[in-house]
């Protein structure tokens, strides 16, 4: 403490040595100043003999959150709880923990190794004041860390790892997980740059509510496993932390509710990326660095979000000059709007996944969804871009399991076989067998939900045979139609052919002769 007390009364000698430096400085002839500036960086080296080190909250080209900014700031969550007067309050975890961070303008002190060094948080406001909905968002926060530079060596090499990887392991046992989503660019505003607003995330599904083939379940379980452990694996074979997966399935079927599951498992954060808002490639590149370590990036519907598919680019050629009066200039601005909204392409997505986001950071799992896989376009899903495809279909037996066992508390029953039975030759998606299962008053008895789904079942199977034999009917219409004027279509060339040939006949009979 009397250190602390030492060095804050050097500091102040140091504001006034810094303002007589500025005053000075004026007086002298240009090409002096820079002795001056030398000398005098000298004389204070002698009488504050400290060094400085400061850690910036945002980094880089992009200015993406520095990850040590956050490390430093769990690590002085729990020393600034002993020792500073003003602190940060935080809840987290279900309102069961308190984390505590230093305030502004704060400074806590620290032991390493017997050697003494003094934080501090530091922000600056932005020097003109503007009006925003977000008045935060041009400060600049830090952290500083001083220390006597005869102990510079041990700080560098050895006290910052330690704080960085303290820090880390806090903010994981206090990590409340969050669902990002993200903002339009134009929303890109001030010095923090906020790409993503986020919510706790609270999906309550696991692996072990998910309705799907039991195998199937502990493969992925395994296969993200495997993954979130593979650290070493990864840097030894020289690829990024990183893994692609495909669900794809007829809506209903649970892809969502896998991701959600995923998340659960691993503890990762989720970053439901909506690639209809993001206009360029550049802002997806930006969005994908600003995703932290331990997520999982989602885009749903993949084939619906841009033109990402063979099929869509063609359709859209096609109707591209049909139908639009670009004379007409609300039509025509609707037009412009629709061409300025979104320009990330195809090539810019697989750039992003294979290139700069794959070489930042590690841990990260990257899913898509979709509901056709086959409009995909076969360079999006090759092997090694999507690591793993997985296939969610309608709902089997197994699945069926899953959900008797979670809604009504059962492992068998004397309708299990009937439900086996129609479930393996009608389609009725996880959802639908989920809503039908569900109790729809405090009286239902389990019998009851069963018979309603068995119901259920029969209700589709029947739509689907009536579905089926109307298919079938129109074809058959269609096909009649099609042979009914063709044979029309024959017998008139042959009236006309006839014709023809009498015609000639008579030409020739009157000796008429036609040169063409
Ligand atoms: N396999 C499943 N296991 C458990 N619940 C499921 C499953 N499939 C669907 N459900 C239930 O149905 C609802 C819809 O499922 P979900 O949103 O995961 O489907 P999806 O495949 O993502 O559909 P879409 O293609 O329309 O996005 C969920 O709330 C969930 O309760
Ligand atoms: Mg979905």
């Amino acid at each position: 403490m009397v250190m602390m007390g030492e060095m804050l009364n050097l500091g102040s000698t140091m504001g006034t040595l810094m303002l007589i430096y500025t005053l000075f400085k004026q007086f002298f002839p240009r090409h002096l100043q820079l002795y001056f500036e030398k000398y005098f960086r000298k004389s204070v080296s002698f009488i504050y003999p400290y060094v400085e080190i400061t850690f910036d909250e945002f980094t880089g080209e992009f200015l993406q959150k520095s990850e040590a900014y956050l490390a430093i700031k769990s690590y002085l969550g729990d020393k600034s709880a002993a020792s500073a007067k003003r602190l940060k309050a935080n809840v987290v975890k279900d309102t069961q923990n308190v984390v505590l961070s230093m305030d502004y303008n704060e400074e806590v002190t620290d032991e390493f190794q017997g050697v003494t060094v003094w934080w501090s948080v530091n922000r600056t406001l932005p020097s003109t004041k503007r009006i925003s909905w977000f008045p935060d968002d041009d400060e600049k926060r830090s952290y500083t860390l001083t220390v006597h530079k005869r102990h510079r060596e041990i700080i560098t090499q050895s006290y910052i790892s330690h704080v960085l990887k303290e820090g880390k392991e806090t903010a994981t046992r206090n990590r409340r997980r969050k669902l990002y989503s993200n903002n339009p660019s134009k929303d890109w505003h001030g010095y923090r740059r906020s790409k993503w607003s986020n919510v706790p995330f609270e999906h309550p599904a696991t692996f072990d509510t998910l309705a799907m083939d039991s195998n199937l379940k502990e493969e992925i379980k395994n296969d993200l496993i495997k993954f979130s452990t593979a650290k070493d694996y990864y840097v030894r074979i020289g690829k990024a932390w990183k893994r692609g997966y495909l669900l794809y399935g007829p809506p209903g079927t649970g892809k969502s509710s896998m991701i959600a599951a995923m998340a659960n498992l691993l503890d990762y954060d989720v970053y439901d990326l909506e690639l209809t808002a993001v206009k360029e490639n550049a802002e997806l590149r930006r969005l994908l660095i600003d995703t932290s370590n331990k997520s999982i990036v989602v885009i749903e519907d993949i084939d619906c979000s841009l033109d990402l598919t063979g099929q869509r680019e063609k359709k859209k050629a096609e109707n591209e000059g049909k139908d639009d009066d670009l004379s007409d200039p609300i039509t025509k601005k609707t037009k412009e709007d629709e061409k300025k909204e979104s320009k990330v392409t195809l090539s810019g997505l697989l750039n992003c996944i294979d290139g700069l986001w794959s070489s930042c950071g590690g841990e990260r799992i990257i899913v898509f969804t979709t509901n056709y896989v086959e409009k995909l376009d076969p360079a999006l899903i090759r092997r090694g871009r999507m690591d793993k495809y997985i296939e969610l279909s309608y709902c089997c037996f197994d699945a069926f399991k899953v959900f008797a066992k979670n809604y009504l508390e059962i492992d068998s029953h004397s309708l299990f076989g009937e439900i086996e039975t129609l479930l393996g030759d009608t389609d009725m998606t996880p959802a639908d067998v989920a809503e039908n299962l569900m109790p729809k008053s405090n009286y239902d008895e389990v019998e009851t939900c069963l018979k309603r789904l068995i119901e259920a079942i029969k209700d589709a199977k029947k739509k689907k045979a009536e579905d089926e034999a109307r298919l079938m009917a129109e074809k058959e219409e269609k096909k009649k139609q099609k042979s009914g004027e063709e044979d029309k279509e024959e017998s008139v060339k042959e009236v006309k052919e006839n014709g023809m040939a009498l015609a000639a006949n008579e030409v020739k009979e009157n000796g008429v002769t036609v040169s063409h």
